[in-house]
């Protein structure tokens, strides 16, 4: 188990980790989402060892971690770390790359490998060399690097961020299915709801620097502590009590509203085409309203809405 005790960082004079605790149960997938600048990268680097925390502490079963000021060379070798510059060897090729710290006597180095560019579908790459390769493959070269060292934990920041939608579905279901297989526990920085809603057990929200929530995905999702919680998963609308009649405020997301004969009304203001339905965007009381519909609906039409019964 990973344990985080009241950790804080600062690069200068503010702080960019404060107060961090949180634990990761062996084998538990967890995202870490949150505006852009709330300390992601900065955790990641705090638990690798790569940046030292100015107090807490970090612990891998009961064990503290000593952090960077102790070490050298940064890591530690049950932990291995994907961040967003991956490190690579430019003129060996793919298959070196992945096996670079396996060592020459492993009976299955080749076998071993092998499996790996499988999990990553770089097969067909492995005698080409890295500095031919685009963004996305060097990325899935660097994943298979990580796992060929067999880590208990694995902390990934924005893993798939140069991957193509078409390849990146398909990637997460091999890299997930094989940390679940392998019993790998898994730290994923990301700004993709796709990462974190398929794949992730628990998510951890952060906010300026302090974790505002963390619980189980499904939970964190659709009953989110604040409208910024909910804000990183999909738009988000701030429904005042008195529109629905209800005892408090509602935070509720586009495909919660529908058309209905009663509820509240607002004026359409454009239409936005995202395939298999529409996104509208109404206005009410200078408010902006998001809600789904499955035709577009003409700019200047009044519509009333209520919850999705
Ligand atoms: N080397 C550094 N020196 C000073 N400040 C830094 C350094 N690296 C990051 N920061 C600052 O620390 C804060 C947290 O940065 P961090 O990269 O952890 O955010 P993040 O949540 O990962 O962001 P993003 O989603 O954009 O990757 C930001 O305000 C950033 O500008």
């Amino acid at each position: 188990m990973l344990e985080l005790l009241d950790i804080s960082f600062a690069f200068a004079k503010a702080e960019t980790l404060k107060n961090i605790s949180l634990k990761l149960e062996q084998g538990t997938h967890a995202a870490v989402i949150g505006e852009s600048g709330c300390g992601k990268s900065t955790l990641l680097d705090v638990i690798y060892g790569l940046l030292q925390s100015q107090k807490g502490s970090v612990k891998w079963e009961d064990e503290e971690l000593l952090g960077a000021d102790h070490h050298l060379v940064p890591g530690h070798p049950m932990m291995k770390y994907v961040p967003q510059e991956f490190d690579l060897m430019p003129f060996t090729t793919v298959f070196e790359n992945v096996g670079e710290h396996l060592s020459i006597q492993i009976d299955d180095r080749t076998k071993r490998i092998e499996e790996l560019l499988d999990v990553v579908d770089m097969s067909d790459f492995k005698e080409r060399k890295v500095k031919t390769l685009s963004g996305g493959q060097k990325q899935r070269v660097a994943i298979a690097k990580a796992l060929a060292q067999e880590p208990k934990l694995l902390l990934l920041d924005e893993p798939f961020s140069h991957i193509d939608n078409f390849r990146k579905n398909a990637l997460r279901r091999r890299l997930f299915d094989y940390l679940t297989k392998n019993n790998i526990s898994c730290l994923v920085a990301t700004h993709d709801r796709d990462d974190v809603l398929s794949f992730c057990h628990n998510t951890i929200i952060m906010r300026k620097g302090e974790i505002v929530d963390y619980r189980a995905t499904n939970k964190v999702y659709s009953k989110p502590k604040s409208l910024y919680t909910a804000s990183l998963f999909d738009e988000v609308n701030d429904i005042p009590k008195e529109w629905l009649g209800k005892e408090h405020d509602l935070i509720l997301y586009p495909h919660q509203l529908e058309r209905a004969t009663s509820g509240f009304d607002v004026e359409v203001k454009q239409s936005f085409y995202q395939g298999k339905d529409f996104l509208i965007l109404g206005l009410k009381d200078g408010k902006e309203v998001f809600f789904k519909s499955n035709k577009a609906v003409e700019v200047g039409t009044t519509v009333t809405l209520n919850l999705v019964s």
